[in-house]
């Protein structure tokens, strides 16, 4: 049988239900055509984000009850410091309360007015931090992510190692703090980086002197397509690739919501000393002591516990390949989406899906809004609009124009998956009639989360 029944059993529900079909249209409506601004009683089936969604397993359900609410020196947090240590062999973890408490204080410590920060391919608000500190984010990510039905790249998250060195002979080694390696690549689609690449990137940053550090968000996922689809690698364990992974870093930004496998949390891990003795030093001042950085105890324990738990091998299987289920279904129904399937969603190609609409119309956002009007589906736009503006003002138009389906972890089943498919592929049908947005209200930072719009 090719996808594997879920490996795990079912012990509470939480019951969905669908609006009429008049109702979901003033809901669109009154969230000024963005899904971010729905309201989740109005949502059926929640494909918005993969963060902090996740159902969490009975053990870390009773890991809450052992929560020392100590304000300092918690029980729970030399768990999850001595979870991560053994997992990733960072020497020192920073704790904050998700990834980009973790990102304040790296690009803060790190990134200068004049720094560059080589990486492959953006990430809304990883850019936002270097660019806050003064940091200029530069694009090195290989020339094939940016194309989206390209199914024999198996790792279209690689470095160009050229493209890099070339930023380093051109703006000299001593101007990048770092590069940050995303592991795996979202708005590429969540897509992989080989094993191969992260060592040549690692001995290529050693060679000048450049740290490199992780964005290890969906580290889990990407050791599992490195074992399915890299030589060498398929008899190794997923604590194995993992622990070769980070092998090739300096140190990684963390956020738990996601292979963590809990609703909140995160972290900067690293050996540096005097980047520890510097984190420890500000996350005071954002997050809270370095023994819980914005994190209940309970919720260090249930993340201490969510780290091991990523590491099956039939959990991760199952949660890659129901993405792969779903990403199988529109392809062969002749949906274009970014190929090969990435490892945590399914990425429909809203420029190929509606050919008629310029990307000054925002394809994506009416494509995310016009699949919950057609089935209550919530899902997130991953084009023009999330790319948002240059420091000039310019609009950025991405090559990629895409609409998130994201897979929560242990949440949905195949019928689930069944319904988003047959609501889609109706959509995809009636595309001709689907016109464009503009915006009534474009929020001057990260406008894709409050926006709002109106049909042109
Ligand atoms: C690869 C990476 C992430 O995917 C990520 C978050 N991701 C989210 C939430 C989100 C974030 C930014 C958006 O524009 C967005 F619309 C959605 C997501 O749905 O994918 C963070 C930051 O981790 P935090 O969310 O724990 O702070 C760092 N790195």
């Amino acid at each position: 049988m090719k996808f594997m029944p879920e490996p795990y059993k079912v012990k509470m529900v939480e019951p969905l239900r669908i609006l009429p079909k008049e109702e979901r249209i003033e809901a669109i409506k009154k969230a000024g055509y963005n899904t971010f601004l729905l309201n989740s009683r109005d949502v059926y089936i929640d494909l918005l984000t993969d963060s902090g969604t996740n159902a969490m397993s009975d053990r870390q359900w009773a890991g809450l009850m052992m929560g020392d609410e100590a304000y300092a020196g918690s029980e729970n947090w030399f768990h999850l410091q001595s979870t991560v240590q053994e997992i990733m062999g960072f020497k020192h973890v920073v704790p904050t309360h998700q990834g980009r408490g973790a990102e304040n204080l790296l690009s803060q410590i790190l990134v200068k007015p004049g720094s560059y920060v080589p990486g492959n391919m953006y990430f809304t608000t990883t850019r936002a931090h270097q660019e806050l500190n003064g940091g200029t984010f530069v694009d090195v990510i290989n020339d094939d992510a940016h194309i989206s039905d390209n199914p024999d790249v198996l790792f279209k998250g690689n470095i160009d190692l050229k493209k890099y060195e070339d930023l380093i002979n051109k703006v000299g080694a001593e101007n990048i703090p770092y590069i940050c390696v995303g592991v795996t690549v979202n708005l590429a689609g969540g897509q992989p980086v080989s094993m191969k690449n992260l060592r040549e990137v690692y001995e290529l940053s050693k060679k000048h002197g450049i740290r490199v550090m992780f964005d290890c968000t969906r580290y889990v996922e990407n050791a599992y397509f490195i074992k399915a689809r890299e030589e060498g690698y398929k008899d190794k364990t997923i604590a194995e690739i993992v622990k070769e992974m980070f092998s090739y870093a300096d140190g990684a930004t963390m956020s738990g919501k996601k292979d963590g496998i809990v609703n909140i949390g995160g972290f900067l891990a690293m050996n540096e000393e005097e980047l520890y003795s510097k984190a420890t030093a500000l996350v005071v001042v954002y997050e809270g002591m370095p023994s819980y950085g914005g994190m209940t105890g309970r919720d260090m324990e249930a993340f201490a516990i969510g780290l091991k738990e990523a590491l099956d091998y039939n959990y991760i299987k199952h949660r890659v390949e129901q993405v792969e289920y779903l990403g199988n279904k529109l392809s062969e129904a002749g949906i274009p989406i970014v190929r090969p399937v990435g490892g945590h969603a399914v990425f429909l190609d809203a420029r190929a899906f509606l050919p008629h609409i310029p990307q000054e119309q925002y394809p994506a956002q009416v494509l995310a809004a016009e699949i919950y009007i057609e089935s209550g589906v919530r899902t997130m736009e991953r084009g023009n609009v999330s790319a948002g503006r240059t420091k000039e003002g310019k609009e950025y138009f991405p090559k990629l124009e895409l609409v998130r389906l994201t897979l929560p972890r242990r949440v949905y089943s195949y019928a689930h998956l069944d319904f988003v498919a047959e609501a889609i592929i109706r959509t995809f049908k009636r595309r001709d009639e689907i016109k464009g947005l503009k915006f009534i209200y474009e929020p001057p930072v990260l406008r894709f989360f409050t926006g709002r719009f109106e049909h042109v």
